[in-house]
């Protein structure tokens, strides 16, 4: 029987996150007003289809969303804990303080980013059992680099052991340097958190979950739209 892990989740203040995407919404049509709001839904689509993948992966125990959005819709996926601003490694200590506190020391604890709409369950489980088998042996900690090599994307803990987190540029070396362990795996949706253009585009090539798909600004699906051309065209 594998263990669960207890995730934390933080997620910026929707007005304020993902500013490296803005190029993203501006040729977007309508008034500067529309184009933030734009700004935003991408940001909470992003979140959401993050979300609800990190809760269909089996090994998922409980999930802390730390953020500063006020009344953030969980739809039922989580917990939310108010961030209190001091920025995005004081966010997820909260988070795991937050899991000590009621009652979640037994289990490891996980950070995962919120970008990563293309990621997928299996992705999840298959990098948190590599950290059991890892953490089994001794290991105290262990990450999942990003795409480009720099970043990290999810930062796993042995039950018992203090969450150490290094997020910010150059994490992924700072999260080596501190002890943890990098996980090697494909996991292309699970190192596949998305700051730019470009990385929003890469993630709609892997199929992002339905929130992101749906955005409004997005330009047409390659795929979908040879699914549609497949589909024999009757009544709606
Ligand atoms: N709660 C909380 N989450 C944060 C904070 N800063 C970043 N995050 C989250 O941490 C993850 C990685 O953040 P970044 O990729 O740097 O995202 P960002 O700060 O929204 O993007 P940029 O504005 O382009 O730097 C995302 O899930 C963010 O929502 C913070 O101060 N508080
Ligand atoms: C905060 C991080 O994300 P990004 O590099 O995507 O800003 C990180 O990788 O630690």
């Amino acid at each position: 029987m594998h263990e669960r892990v207890d995730l934390v989740v933080p997620v910026k203040e929707l007005r304020r996150a993902k500013s490296r995407l803005a190029p993203a919404v501006a040729g977007l049509p309508g008034s500067d007003t529309d184009r933030e709001q734009a700004h935003r839904a991408l940001a909470l689509a992003m979140t959401r289809d993050t979300l609800r993948a990190a809760r269909a992966a089996v090994r998922t125990g409980r999930l802390v969303v730390v953020t500063g959005e006020p009344g953030m819709r969980l739809d039922g996926v989580g917990e939310t804990v108010a961030d209190t601003g001091a920025g995005l490694n004081a966010a997820v200590r909260r988070g795991a303080d937050h899991l000590r506190r009621t009652g979640g020391a037994r289990r490891g604890v996980a950070v995962l980013q919120a970008d990563l709409p293309a990621l997928r369950p299996d992705e999840l489980d298959d990098a948190l059992a590599r950290a059991e088998t890892l953490f089994a042996t001794g290991t105290g900690a262990a990450f999942v680099a990003d795409h480009t090599g720099t970043g990290t994307t999810l930062l796993v803990t042995a039950p018992g052991r203090v969450l150490r987190p290094r997020f910010g540029p150059g994490s992924a070396a700072a999260h080596a340097h501190a002890g943890a362990v990098a996980l090697d795996g494909e996991w292309p949706g699970l190192r596949g958190d998305v700051d730019t253009v470009d990385d929003l585009a890469r993630a709609r090539t892997l199929g992002t979950g339905p929130e992101t798909r749906a955005w409004p600004g997005a330009p047409p699906d390659p795929a979908a739209l040879g699914r549609r051309m497949a589909t024999p065209c009757g009544p709606r």
